[in-house]
């Protein structure tokens, strides 16, 4: 596709043929692409924590922290696919060169759930576990290295497409892009964990993990092949050279040569960056204020992640405490993940349509980061209900799982076999008793087999629930088993209703629209036009600080009772918040096309023959500019905030 550069203002028109209702017909395909890529994700992160803790056999703490490291890498790989496309390969071939190694990692993850491969004695649990645990780890690598590397060069990509007259469109875009990552963790959420309840196996029937895992690997080979297809309608910007070696290097002299000329008698410049003027580009210097103030704004950022991560580790375990039965249907504690995107496929044309509009109405100027200041306030709030349902829960609890435990004592003569369509107990001797198995939630019916002995029963379990069940010598041929047998409580059922984590759900979610939505256009549109990419990975980053920050806190802090942790959580980003709100009122928005574009002139008319003092004059004003550049989509004058 053409790029047609305005040789004043430098602006480029990229999307001047094949647009649909305004938009480029390109988009169509990134977001597909976006969709199922992010079904996959999403689709095995659902079940990722109680693959650990039920297939591997790791406790809570270590499922939890392997989760998140693996989030957190997650979104610090973006930062190489940012750099690779930004200064080599172009995100073109960096998208499709790293959904590749994408597709083999979540290749891999389905074959380590495959428990058959290890399981020699064929009693249904793995007998190999390194090789289970080195395979999914060796997978969860490749994962992080594809869905990281891709997401920023996706996202700059998508915004790359529109030219300087689809400014509106462009906004409209990265709302829609949300609501395809969201849409396709929507769907991802419901399927996988519905297929993980599944059970298969080749020598035993087990959770079925192996496919929970290998239809998101599927949607990722979809997500490829849809954005090779749509290739020949791209807009693709060339990479410009090594950008990061030489802001890196740009940086670097500015602090040494500031350092040389620490003395008195050199008069001081404007900005620590200015010192790089005596050996690099104006417009390279500019371009690197203009990264630099917005990645100071993003240090407080990541604390909003620390608590929004949350929801895949400790609020699914907190559903794993918690009744699940909505009277049609049984919710799984990792089904519980799907409500935030259902809010977010909800509220983000809401708030776009309706309430920021209102907001305008009303004569109120709210900015970006106004928008992203309520956000963090409104995930503190989450965690303030999360708090709440935990005193709730340890109030009733006397279960930690959500699996039902059953067991039968055989009071009979005779050996007796016991089976449900799921389970085997396999066959009781005479006076003894079975393990305990596992029995899925709601009705399950056993079947009793001895000798010319066979019958049925069925019984009713809750959540959490454990029973014993208790084969009476009396049982006979023709005895109805239904009434023989009698069952003891052991466990009472999870009590607390699943549903009270819905306003949880709600605070954390309304708080990423707006935090969240709005961050991901901001970093795009606060952006030198050739760090496009950069800066989205410095957006992803917060996200991979957050996860680390999970992990550190619930090391360091150990507290006894998890309400407490969730307390701390949200006291921590409400202090957070403060200090963000603050940096933000001093930050002041810019429009990078148009500096660029100042910068450029002024080369081109370094040509003429401009008189010293004029040229001097000009510089001053385009440093103002820099510093107070207002962005006039959001306010029209100066806009602080
Ligand atoms: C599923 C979340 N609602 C969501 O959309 N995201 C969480 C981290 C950023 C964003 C994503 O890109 O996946």
């Amino acid at each position: 596709m053409a790029d047609h550069e305005d040789p004043k203002t430098g602006k480029k028109n990229k999307g001047t043929s094949k647009e649909v209702c305004g938009y480029p017909l390109s988009i169509f395909f990134i977001v597909v692409n976006e969709f199922c890529e992010r079904f996959s994700y999403y689709g095995m992160r659902a079940v990722l924590v109680l693959y650990f803790k039920y297939f591997l056999r790791w406790d809570d703490d270590l499922a939890t922290s392997i989760y998140h490291t693996f989030v957190a890498l997650c979104y610090l790989t973006p930062i190489l696919g940012a750099i690779v496309a930004d200064s080599w390969l172009g995100k073109f071939k960096t998208i499709i060169y790293l959904s590749i190694v994408y597709a083999i990692g979540q290749v891999a993850m389905a074959v380590s759930a495959i428990h058959d491969i290890t399981d020699t004695d064929r009693d249904g649990t793995p007998n190999n576990m390194t090789f289970h645990v080195v395979l999914s780890m060796v997978g969860l690598f490749l994962i992080a290295l594809g869905t990281g590397g891709i997401k920023p060069c996706v996202a700059a990509f998508g915004g790359d497409q529109f030219g300087d007259h689809q400014e509106r469109q462009r906004r409209t875009f990265f709302s829609v892009f949300y609501l395809c990552i969201n849409g396709g963790s929507l769907l991802s959420t419901i399927i996988t964990p519905i297929l993980r309840a599944q059970n298969c196996g080749i020598y035993s029937k087990q959770k079925c993990y192996s496919l929970a895992f290998g239809v998101p690997a599927a949607l990722m080979v979809v997500a490829l092949v849809v954005f090779i297809v749509g290739s020949g309608m791209y807009y693709k910007a060339k990479p410009e050279g090594n950008i990061m070696g030489d802001v890196c290097k740009c940086i670097g002299f500015a602090i040494s040569n500031r350092y040389k000329h620490r003395s008195k008698q050199y008069p001081s410049r404007e900005h620590w960056m200015d010192w790089a003027e005596d050996k690099y580009d104006k417009l390279l210097i500019a371009q690197i204020k203009m990264v630099l103030k917005v990645l100071f704004l993003y240090i407080p950022l990541p604390m909003f992640w620390t608590l929004f991560d949350q929801k895949g580790s400790r609020w699914t375990l907190q559903a794993t405490t918690m009744d699940g039965n909505f009277g049609a249907i049984v919710i799984q504690p990792d089904q519980m993940q799907t409500v935030n995107p259902i809010l977010i496929l909800t509220l983000v044309p809401i708030m776009d349509s309706v309430i920021y509009p209102l907001i305008k109405k009303c004569g109120l100027n709210f900015t970006p980061l106004k928008r992203m200041t309520v956000g963090m306030f409104l995930a503190a709030l989450a965690f303030v209900c999360a708090a709440v349902v935990q005193i709730e829960i340890d109030v009733s609890r006397k279960h930690l799982t959500y699996f039902n435990l059953t067991q039968f004592v055989n009071g009979m003569n005779k050996p007796v076999n016991v089976s449900t369509s799921e389970v085997v107990f396999g066959q009781i001797e005479k006076f003894h008793y079975s393990n305990y198995s596992q029995i899925r939630n709601g009705r399950a019916t056993f079947f009793l087999q001895s000798g010319q002995l066979s019958c049925a029963f069925s019984r009713d379990f809750g959540f959490g629930s454990s029973y014993t069940f208790f084969i009476p010598s009396t049982l006979s041929l023709g005895s109805n088993c239904q009434e023989s047998i009698t069952g003891a409580e052991d466990i009472k059922p999870n009590s607390v209703h699943m549903a009270l984590q819905v306003p949880q759900y709600f605070f954390i979610t309304a708080g990423e629209v707006m935090f969240s939505v709005t961050g991901l256009e901001f970093s795009y549109s606060q952006a030198p036009s050739n760090m496009k990419a950069v800066l989205q990975a410095g957006w992803l980053l917060t996200v991979a600080i957050g996860n680390f920050i999970v992990l550190i806190v619930a090391e360091v802090a150990k507290l006894p009772k998890q309400w407490t942790e969730y307390v701390l959580f949200a006291s921590l980003l409400l202090c957070v918040c403060i200090i963000f709100s603050i940096m933000a009122y001093f930050y002041t928005y810019i429009d990078p096309t148009e500096i660029e574009a100042k910068f450029r002139r002024n080369v081109g008319d370094d040509d003429d023959d401009k008189n010293d003092k004029q040229r001097k004059l000009e510089m001053e004003m385009m440093k103002r500019d820099l510093d107070r550049s207002d962005d006039e989509h959001y306010k029209g004058k100066q806009t602080k905030m």
